[in-house]
């Protein structure tokens, strides 16, 4: 296995404040990791920092070499997000919002009509607004977006916000088929059920560094709940 992410001591800090320190992990090819932590732990910085948002030291590598700092360069090298809060654009259709994906496109398995295969809704209401869609859908529609870049990696930053539990099971249904195509996935969840649903492993983050990682098994361990818990 090779690894496609690889954060090598970083730091990150919004004007002088650290919000990670010394933070280094992998994410190999195919995998998925869940990363935990309490709110303002630093799981979306962490994300944030693959595109040189915040001010980071140390290394990020995508497939060995290092990330640079231009913002459209993760998803050329593999690496898409799908941010909190999803950024859907309500003023285009659902269609139009997923065609955007393809600024950064690299060859491989994901057409229009296959992210409709994989979310039937979206392909219903493909000529309406974004933004009349479901909270459900629209997370559907953050993720479909990001699959036509065809990433390698791909990082979703709590996609289960604001969901019901038969629209997350549907979610998880529908990463978990993204996984068996060989997506990697890095999943930020405060919903701990979703990431015992698909990752193999998790990284914990405790203010800013890293205060546990391992096999999902682990995640009911004393330690790991104390380092989590809400
Ligand atoms: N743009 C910013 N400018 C300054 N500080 C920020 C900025 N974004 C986040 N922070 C601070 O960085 C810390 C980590 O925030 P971050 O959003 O990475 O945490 P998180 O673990 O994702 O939490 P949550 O679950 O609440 O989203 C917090 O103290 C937050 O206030």
């Amino acid at each position: 296995m090779s690894a496609i992410l690889e954060f090598k001591g970083v730091r990150a800090s919004y004007d002088g404040a650290v919000v990670l320190d010394d933070v280094s992990f992998t994410i190999e090819e195919g995998s998925t990791v869940g990363l935990v932590g309490r709110n303002g732990a630093g799981k979306t910085t962490a994300l944030l920092s693959v595109y040189g948002v915040p001010q980071v030291t140390g290394e990020i590598l995508l497939d060995g070499t290092p990330a640079g700092r231009r913002r459209h360069e993760p998803a050329a090298r593999g690496v898409s997000l799908v941010p909190q809060g999803k950024r859907i654009f309500g003023n285009l259709t659902v269609e139009e919002n997923i065609l955007l994906g393809r600024a950064s496109r690299r060859r491989g398995q994901w057409s229009v009509e296959a992210v409709y295969e994989l979310f039937p809704n979206l392909g219903r209401g493909a000529k309406r607004p974004g933004t009349a869609l479901s909270g459900g859908e629209q997370q559907m529609l953050a993720i479909a977006r990001a699959l036509l870049a065809e990433p390698k990696l791909l990082m979703l930053d709590e996609p289960t916000e604001g969901l019901a539990p038969v629209v997350i099971d549907e979610l998880t249904a529908a990463l978990r088929e993204i996984r068996s195509r060989g997506t990697a996935l890095l999943l930020v969840e405060q919903h701990i059920g979703m990431i015992r649903a698909l990752a193999d492993s998790f990284l914990a983050l405790r203010k800013g560094k890293l205060a546990g990682s391992g096999p999902v098994a682990d995640l009911a361990s004393r330690e790991v709940q104390e380092v989590i818990a809400l």
